[in-house]
């Protein structure tokens, strides 16, 4: 368990993180998104106690990093893939690293062969590719067998094979009861993996909750609609109540309603729909709206990469 109270961080005027309260727990993938700039790796950085707090605490399992008699068999991270000095082998690495921590010889071949590199572990690491060196970083937060782990933007630069394995290991180690926090700016990964969210905006942590409760309190699902009567059809969707947006497709989005009702009711009106489908709203449409206001550095280009999104209101609000 990963638990910050205030947590705050300060360089000089910039406020990297603000007042940070948030709890990651056992059995679940946790997963910690932000835009650019938003704190998430300097939160990493003050968990593992490579930095130290201006204000607050954060602790695992119940200690800060720094008081953790073998930090290594309770908590293990992948930062940096490109940690490891060039010219040592990849088994010369994790040796280094178990003999400092106490960890027996025989874990450090245990774990080159659970992240696929046994046949390139007396290969100098120099070599390596990204994916190899991402393996070889899983490999050396996998050493101490710790119950929690922590992964900085563990798929950056990976191919598909790479990617599913990555995150079919963190579903596994979460099944196996581990604690796992990862960062990562792809979304749809993300949704694949995580149970759980962290949210970061420029330091202040804006959402704590399980991936389901983010995405229905964010992001609004609708159902699309073609007919070649819309005409009537779109007020009597209205008289309902349910929001109709045309969406310049030939088509109109229906808020508030099921395509189940939709399609009742068209059919009592004896109007022939060409098209009724359920799109669910998506993490990275309800990241976009969350964070949309706590983007550190915005490119020229809108915040929001669907303008039909962006057309929407937000809840309760303007952006
Ligand atoms: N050592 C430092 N000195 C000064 N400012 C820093 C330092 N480290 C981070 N910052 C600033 O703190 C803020 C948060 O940075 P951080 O790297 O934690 O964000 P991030 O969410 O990991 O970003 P990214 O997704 O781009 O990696 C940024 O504005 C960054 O410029």
């Amino acid at each position: 368990m990963i638990e910050a109270r205030g947590l705050t961080k300060r360089y000089g005027a910039k406020v990297a993180v603000d007042h940070a309260d948030f709890t990651v727990r056992p059995g679940k993938v946790t997963g910690f998104l932000g835009p650019n700039g938003a704190g998430k790796s300097t939160t990493m950085r003050l968990i593992l106690g490579l930095d130290r707090p201006t204000e607050g605490e954060v602790t695992v399992n119940g200690r800060s990093y720094r008081e953790l008699p073998a930090p290594l068999r309770e908590v293990g991270a992948l930062l940096e893939a490109r940690a490891a000095h060039g010219g040592r082998s990849a088994y010369n690495h994790l040796w280094c690293l178990a003999r400092s921590n106490g960890i027996p010889r025989r874990r450090v071949d245990e774990v080159l062969e659970l992240v696929g590199l046994a046949a390139v572990a007396k290969k100098p690491v120099r070599g390596f590719s990204l994916g190899m060196s991402q393996r070889l970083g899983i490999a050396a937060a996998l050493l101490g067998d710790p119950g929690v782990l922590m992964f900085d933007e563990p798929v950056n630069g990976l191919d598909p094979e790479g990617i599913v394995w990555i995150r079919t290991l963190m579903r596994q180690l979460a099944a196996e009861g581990r604690t796992v926090f990862v960062s990562s700016h792809l979304m749809s990964e993300m949704a694949l993996t995580a149970d759980h969210l962290v949210v970061i905006g420029k330091g202040r942590i804006l959402a704590d909750t399980s991936m389901r409760e983010f995405i229905d309190a964010n992001a609004t699902s609708h159902v699309r609609v073609r007919s070649p009567h819309l005409d009537r059809l779109a007020p009597l969707l209205a008289e309902k109540g349910w929001r109709v947006e045309d969406d310049s497709e030939g088509a109109v989005r229906v808020y508030g309603a099921t395509a189940e009702q939709i399609g009742d009711l068209a059919g009592e009106a004896g109007l022939w729909l060409h098209e009724l489908t359920g799109v669910q709203a998506s993490l990275e449409d309800a990241f976009m709206r969350l964070t949309g206001e706590a983007v550190e550095y915005h490119a020229g280009a809108p915040a929001v990469p669907h303008q039909a999104q962006a057309a929407e209101p937000l809840p309760g609000g303007g952006r």
